[in-house]
């Protein structure tokens, strides 16, 4: 996570525009009135009528991003003679409308739980569209998937390449269609990529033989996890390969891993094609895709990373001898991410010195990191801003925190924020779309807020505020 300087954004972009280094969603728009409208709603009004804390996702902004990622992919791999599918990362945040929407948009929906699994079949999406992924997938969880004919299953180790099978053998039916998830090296995202033989880590299959590289194995002394997963799978007439999964990780900003994946996935594709006559169909380079979360953060351009990945994964096909497969990739983060924000309401305002001779503003809210654990897991830093009313005030050095008994509950380490910030205010936390709800937790029984859809001058609720009745509803003793 980078930590850019705080700048004040006092003036808020036109509603509708894309603005590069803009952390908010393109329906966020300061009046005339100086309040902030969302998708053409007043946060006062939002504030009113569904209370604070509550996350506020604009409908026409994640619509556009799920539609331009599914474009950027198609346009870029035609080039290459590919076809695509842009699977949407449930985790970042699902309901049962955001699936409907992505899926409205042409995306097909990934899912990494029995729960992430229901909600999308809920939203009637087909199951051929769906994708469930995790390391540890229950019985429970690998029927239901076969139960709704679910389009791929993501299989992340022996045990469950084996276990798999064996429930599609004890039930009949069609062999469940299968990815293995392979380990490539590469880990980008929050920390600079490195490029070793093995991750230290529970996902995925590694490349990595015990005797020489992937690079230099003959074909047949190939016994890296991944090459072993495969053919486990080929193995089992239960299964159908239909292709190999990679991740590399998460809010990635320098995209030149994915380059580097491709080559050893189209490396990996290509020894098995010559080892068993079997050249999979598929191949998933995951998501991962970096938003802006501060201002002058600069997010990845999906047109320009489509382009470049289509081109990496040609290239890598070509010096393989190869086709092109048919390519899918997973955003999460980058199509809810910059849709969302959290709406607060300011409780307290405490000036602390913290150095000689420069004060801190610490601004409390009434949520923390029950709604955002991200800072507090992450070192994620946001950008804040007071929403309900324009400000002239000089602007200060302010820290966001929560409302929770730990001193690490910190919504926004630093902003700058107007000098008169004051109980009562509406404070706006930016980009807080994807991994807030989803990741949201009842730490000190906070209930958790719901999550309010903004469009055309008009909100509705997603997903209704948690209440105490809820909380005492799981108390058996209650
Ligand atoms: C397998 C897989 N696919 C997709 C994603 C979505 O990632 P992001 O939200 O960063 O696009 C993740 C999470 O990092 C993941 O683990
Ligand atoms: N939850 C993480 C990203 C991990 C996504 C799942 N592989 C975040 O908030 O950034």
């Amino acid at each position: 996570m980078t930590g850019a300087a705080p700048q004040p954004s006092a003036h808020l972009h036109d509603a509708g525009t894309v603005v590069p280094g803009e952390p908010w969603s393109t329906g966020v728009a300061r009046g005339d009135d100086g309040a902030v409208r969302v998708g053409g709603v007043d946060v006062r009004d939002l504030a009113a009528q569904h209370g604070t804390p509550a996350y506020v996702l604009d409908e026409q902004d994640l619509r556009t991003r799920a539609r331009t990622y599914r474009r950027a992919f198609a346009e870029a791999f035609a080039q290459v003679g590919a076809d695509v599918d842009v699977y949407y990362a449930g985790k970042a945040f699902l309901s049962v409308a955001v699936a409907r929407w992505v899926h409205e948009e042409g995306l097909r929906v990934d899912t990494a739980s029995g729960g992430e699994l229901a909600v999308a079949l809920r939203a009637g999406v087909p199951g051929a569209d769906i994708g469930l992924h995790g390391n540890n997938k229950s019985d429970d969880e690998l029927t239901t998937a076969l139960d709704a004919g679910v389009g791929r299953i993501i299989v992340d180790s022996l045990v469950e390449i084996e276990r798999l099978a064996d429930l599609v053998a004890s039930r009949g039916g069609a062999p469940a269609p299968v990815m293995v998830r392979v380990t490539t090296g590469v880990h980008a995202g929050g920390h600079e990529y490195i490029s070793t033989a093995h991750e230290d880590q529970k996902f995925g299959l590694s490349l990595a033989p015990t005797r020489g590289t992937a690079d230099t194995v003959a074909d047949a002394d190939d016994d890296s996890p991944a090459m072993t997963a495969l053919l486990a799978v080929l193995a089992r007439p239960e299964l159908r390969l239909l292709g190999i999964h990679s991740h590399i990780g998460s809010q990635i900003l320098d995209p030149s891993g994915f380059a580097v994946a491709a080559k050893s996935v189209l490396a990996l594709r290509a020894r098995l094609a010559r080892r068993t006559g079997v050249l999979v169909a598929e191949v998933d380079l995951g998501g991962g895709y970096g938003i802006a979360y501060l201002p002058g953060e600069v997010a990845l351009d999906p047109d320009r990373i489509a382009k470049e990945i289509a081109a990496s994964v040609a290239d890598s096909a070509a010096e393989v001898g190869t086709d092109v497969p048919r390519f899918s990739i997973e955003p999460g983060r980058a199509i809810v991410g910059p849709a969302g924000l959290t709406l607060y309401t300011v409780g307290t305002v405490k000036p602390v010195r913290v150095d000689e001779g420069l004060t801190r503003l610490y601004v409390s809210v009434d949520g923390g990191m029950s709604d955002n654990i991200r800072p507090a897991l992450y070192g994620a830093r946001y950008h804040a801003e007071v929403v309900g009313r324009l400000s002239t005030a000089d602007r200060v050095l302010a820290r966001v925190v929560g409302k929770h008994c730990e001193s690490g509950d910190i919504v926004v380490h630093e902003v700058l924020l107007p000098g008169d910030v004051r109980a009562g205010d509406l404070l706006a936390v930016a980009a807080t779309g994807a991994y807030g709800r989803s990741m949201a937790s009842n730490y000190n029984l906070l209930t958790r807020p719901p999550v309010v859809a903004v469009a055309d001058g008009a909100s509705r609720v997603l997903v209704r505020r948690e209440t105490v009745a809820d909380l005492l509803a799981l108390d058996t003793d209650a």
